[in-house]
């Protein structure tokens, strides 16, 4: 599907979609459990892969209403799965289920997409073979398919910080029904480390202690998953948040402006979206007890932001910036290259398409905003789906159309993002 997005202005209330990654954690800890009813939860492809290899492992989710899951556990030990587990494009869906596999007492084989068979996977393997596990890609590259043979043995192992936290997570989801447990000493510092505090709150959540040491992270053996009183709710998700939030400040009507529901404070590092459009000139009210952010239409200034702990927030930031009057500067965003397209350059590259001057170097982004002109234009999504909504964040501010080509993949994260955006206002068209 193609979107075409007319330049429009936007009010009204949108709904922050239930987090992504909250969901994911939700659904592997009450499969590790003997099961739980998951409240508010995404439903998106990507929780979809997590909720498979669930099933894979002898547990289940039963979607029973839009967003209630009811999950049978496999209870601690996952079986060996009858078949591949495919994780589609869901990074944290391999990194999670890797480390679960490795419990079984037997092979499993993970994996996913072009885009997702492309992404590091070494450092989580290597981690695994050190805790007595077999674990390799079958390439030889350290990319997926993956094969897994366990049982994986606690005890202390090593991996690097700067390339994905969702190592941490799974260690220390899969350590906790080890009999020994896990220690995760760091070798360099830990990059998206918000993601490991989510990890930690859900664990607590499901009654599993697991703890920040000197050296890194560590999780006792031996514990069991209990979510108190058998259930667990989601909270909003704050990357996708980023969108309605980003739409009104850059086309809110000035008189109306933007609501956005659900947005309750939690553990989530992109909550520090709206601190960055506060201190590119947005008026931003968050009523954290009442969950609402409001927010209208102010013109931008560039600033200088680091994704060292908010990877996922680039795209709009960078679209922001195209905005923006000055130079918006991105830095401390190697890490956001390994994501489901290597973002620095898929953002450099399809605002340029739009007329956005950019300097690209390894580690940070610069967006020229005011030697620029958002000019609508025919842009690649990249099969990326945060690529595609902050583009067409973009097509709202443009002179004339913009067509953002491959749209359908905001089914990974968020669903209803076109129709979000139709609710507040925006001219759209779906080309199938
Ligand atoms: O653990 C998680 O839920 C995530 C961690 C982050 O990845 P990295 O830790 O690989 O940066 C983030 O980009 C991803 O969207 C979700
Ligand atoms: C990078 C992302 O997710 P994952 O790593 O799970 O593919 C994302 O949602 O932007």
């Amino acid at each position: 599907m193609n979107v075409t997005i007319t330049p429009s202005s936007v009010a009204g209330t949108a709904r922050a979609p239930p987090s992504k990654s909250y969901t994911h954690r939700a659904i592997l800890a009450a499969g590790y459990a003997d099961g739980a009813t998951v409240r508010d939860a995404l439903w998106s492809a990507d929780t979809q892969a997590t909720a498979r290899a669930v099933g894979l492992f002898g547990g289940d989710v039963d979607r029973r209403d839009d967003d209630t899951l009811a999950v049978t556990g496999f209870g601690g030990r996952p079986d060996v799965p009858a078949d591949v587990i495919d994780c589609a494009n869901s990074g944290t869906t391999m990194r999670l289920v890797t480390a679960a596999a490795a419990l079984a007492d037997g092979t499993s084989v993970l994996t996913g997409d072009e885009s997702l068979r492309s992404r590091p996977q070494g450092p989580l393997l290597e981690a695994l073979s050190d805790l007595e596990a077999t674990a390799y890609s079958s390439r030889g590259n350290g990319q997926a398919p993956l094969i897994v043979t366990g049982p994986l043995a606690g005890g202390e192992v090593s991996i690097p910080g700067d390339v994905s936290s969702q190592y941490i997570t799974a260690l220390l989801m899969a350590g906790a029904v080890t009999d020994e447990g896990i220690s995760i000493d760091l070798e360099t510092e830990l990059k998206s480390a918000p993601y490991v505090d989510v990890t930690l709150e859900v664990l607590d959540d499901f009654g599993v202690d697991a703890r920040e040491t000197e050296a890194g992270f560590a999780v006792e053996g031996g514990q069991s998953y209990a979510p108190a009183g058998g259930e667990y709710a989601v909270p909003g998700d704050f990357s996708s948040i980023s969108y309605p939030l980003a739409a009104g400040v850059i086309a809110g009507d000035e008189s109306e402006g933007v609501r956005i529901e659900g947005a309750h404070p939690s553990a989530q590092g992109d909550s520090a979206i709206v601190d960055i459009v506060e201190r590119m000139g947005a008026q931003v009210d968050w009523n954290r007890e009442q969950g609402t952010i409001d927010v209208s239409g102010a013109p931008l200034s560039g600033i200088e932001v680091s994704v060292e702990d908010t990877p996922d927030l680039l795209p709009t930031i960078a679209t922001l910036g195209a905005v923006a009057d000055g130079d918006t500067r991105i830095v401390d965003a190697e890490h956001v290259r390994y994501k489901e397209t290597d973002r620095v350059s898929a953002m450099a590259e399809e605002l340029g398409r739009m007329g956005v001057e950019t300097t690209e170097k390894r580690d940070s982004l610069t967006i020229h905003g005011s030697d620029s002109r958002l000019e609508g234009a025919a842009v690649s999504g990249r099969d990326d789906h945060r690529i595609i909504m902050a583009l067409s964040l973009a097509g709202l501010v443009a002179d004339g159309e913009t067509t953002v080509e491959g749209a359908d993949h905001v089914d990974v994260s968020f669903p209803g993002f076109f129709g979000m955006l139709e609710e507040l206002g925006v001219g759209l068209e779906r080309q199938e």
